[in-house]
């Protein structure tokens, strides 16, 4: 079947109901791989769907919805729909915003852009949806996500190439980041039952003065509303780590998308809605975040904030109100490199680091600091490895692709211009085609140059040559962010040293920084962040402790 305005690929999908013997329907889903010719969306199904009922005991009450034959769109024309409410809707603004494919630089999707409106109406049915879903068994929850998992993983391919066409990530690390993504939402489901139901239970004799008269019996109660905002660098997976430990620990949730990646997001949104959760629960609302950002993130409705990009999340949190929030920002994850350092692993650590998905990651290496005695030879071993990393569309799956936007090539070419003009060696010679840029490596970089502080988002590699370990720790201290930073020695009591020496969230000894494993705690000070993600934290975060206090009119164990 193919759509009207098809430019890609659509999937039928087909519901079988089984009874099983907890009297749950499972709904299996089977997805057919129609055409690849064209863009169309629109998954095909039937589905049925189970819905949350307001009963005060809280159980599912599941109401079975045979869909058998809907086609169920979430297109109108050439503009992708935004979901609230458990429905795909066109704005009534009748604005949309272009996403422009970055290899091309021409207009690939179209989203709608919501209106204050429409954001109001999908804040108000998240709040209702969630007062059901904290009554919704721990156990049920979970099983709801692990179906989700599972559906997300069927649509990969799917997803994958609307986050080539957006976002330009090669095609290999794009399928890598949807499966990544099933398995977070998988061990999260897993890890909230766990974490969710265990409390704690507290006697009051401890504290000086008391009598032992009081049980404290505490729990973790969900906070309402999480809105999410992730950035265009993992649309899919930054957008899940925030939806299924908010939806886990009982919570609903509003996800506002990077515009570029916004349809890979809604694609991912609809394997949700696949799964038939409760109307309003999860939804997701399009647009610029320049237009619509500030009347989101400062909504009365929201009662929490989960967001992961650039300098915004500072402005955001000045603006927020009374409420949690989770920023994971940006980094400038320094390397030191020490004289008896694996200088193979080093430079190969250095190079998947520095350049993955174009050095697009908080993550990605962003300044080297290596001890001049072995700079020549690190570097030396750098620039053959770059020599290898293939350049082009990340259709090609190629190492380094297009920069995501035109004004980030731009910035990151003012970057290096600011570089030459101040000495630096290039290792490489400068090059650019639109918005695709040859890695580059830049040595002799000195403090008054801007690469040394700031974060280029590109695959441009400054090395500072250093003298002494303590220079090393302080230019890194010396930055605003403090995400990452990794040292590269074969004396562990050293870089143990170091690592409590340098100011960031995570220090990685003998490898590049990164997120994952996505259970790991991560966090940034200073810039980077407020709070620590990672799936468990991320669950704990998004709940309150609430306590209850049983009051004895006599000290316990009194009798007998
Ligand atoms: N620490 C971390 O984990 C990560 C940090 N980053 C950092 O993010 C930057 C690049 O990512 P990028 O996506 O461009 O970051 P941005 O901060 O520009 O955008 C992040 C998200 O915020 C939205 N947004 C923009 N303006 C507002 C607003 N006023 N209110 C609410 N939301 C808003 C964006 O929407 P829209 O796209 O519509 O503008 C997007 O969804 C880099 O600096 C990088 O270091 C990136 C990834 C991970
Ligand atoms: O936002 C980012 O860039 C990521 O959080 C980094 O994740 P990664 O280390 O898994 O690439």
């Amino acid at each position: 079947m193919r759509c009207p305005t098809a430019k890609g690929v659509q999937l039928v999908a087909s519901a079988k109901r089984v009874k099983t013997s907890s009297s749950f329907h499972e709904v299996s889903m089977e997805t057919t791989r129609l055409s690849r010719e064209g863009l169309c969306p629109g998954f095909s199904r039937g589905r049925f769907h189970k819905r949350a009922s307001d009963d005060p005991s809280g159980s599912v009450k599941e109401t079975i919805e045979p869909q058998t034959t809907t086609v169920q769109k979430i297109i109108e024309g050439d503009v992708f729909k935004y979901y609230s409410d458990g429905e795909w809707k066109v704005s009534s603004s009748g604005k949309t915003v272009s996403i422009i494919n970055p290899t091309t630089r021409k207009t690939q999707y179209k989203v709608q852009a919501c209106r204050q409106e429409e954001v109001n109406k999908i804040v108000e049915s998240a709040k209702q949806a969630q007062k059901s879903w904290a009554k919704t068994p721990l156990w049920k929850r979970a099983e709801l996500l692990h179906k989700a998992a599972a559906i997300l993983k069927e649509h990969k391919k799917t997803i994958a190439e609307c986050l080539v066409k957006e976002i330009a990530k090669p095609a290999k690390d794009a399928v890598t980041e949807v499966v990544r993504s099933g398995d977070l939402v998988s061990y999260c489901a897993e890890e909230g039952v766990r974490v969710l139901g265990e409390g704690k239970f507290l006697v009051s004799d401890s504290f000086p003065g008391n009598e032992r008269t009081k049980y404290c019996l505490t729990s973790k109660i969900p906070l309402g509303v999480v809105l999410a905002i992730p950035p265009f660098n993992y649309p899919v997976n930054l957008a899940v780590s925030k939806i299924a430990p908010a939806l886990i620990a009982g919570n609903s949730l509003v996800l506002k998308p990077p515009t570029q990646g916004a349809v890979a997001a809604l694609h991912m949104v609809h394997c949700f809605h696949l799964v038939g959760f409760p109307k309003g629960l999860i939804s997701c609302v399009t647009g610029k975040g320049s237009e619509i950002g500030d009347f989101l993130t400062m909504h009365p409705g929201v009662n929490c904030i989960s967001f992961t990009g650039g300098d915004t999340g500072i402005a955001i949190s000045k603006k927020a109100g009374m409420i949690p929030l989770q920023m994971e920002l940006g980094g400038k994850d320094a390397c030191i490199i020490l004289e008896d350092a694996d200088l193979d692993l080093a430079a190969s650590s250095i190079v998947k680091g520095g350049f993955s998905y174009s050095g697009q990651r908080c993550t990605a290496v962003k300044v080297v600091l290596v001890m001049e005695s072995v700079a020549d030879a690190i570097v030396k071993k750098i620039n053959a490895l770059v020599e290898k990393l293939t350049v082009g569309p990340p259709e090609d799956d190629c190492d380094i692709t297009p920069v995501v936007t035109e004004s980030s090539a731009n910035f990151i070419e003012g970057l290096v211009m600011d570089a030459k003009l101040k000495g630096a060696k290039f290792c490489q010679i400068y090059k650019r085609e639109g918005n695709l840029i040859w890695p580059l490596l830049l040595d002799n970089v000195r403090p008054d140059m801007r690469i040394a502080w700031e974060e280029p988002f590109g695959p441009v590699l400054p090395v500072i040559r250093i003298n002494s370990v303590e220079e090393g720790i302080y230019h890194c201290n010396a930055s605003n962010f403090g995400l990452q930073g990794c040292i590269f020695t074969k004396d562990i009591n050293k870089a143990i040293l170091i690592s409590d020496a340098m100011e960031t969230g995570t220090v990685q000894i003998n490898s590049a920084p990164a997120r994952g494993p996505d259970h790991f705690p991560f966090q940034g000070l200073k810039d980077s962040g407020i709070g620590s993600q990672g799936i468990t934290n991320s669950i704990n975060m998004m709940t309150k402790i609430k306590s209850t206090v049983i009051n004895l009119p006599t000290p316990s164990y009194t009798m007998g």
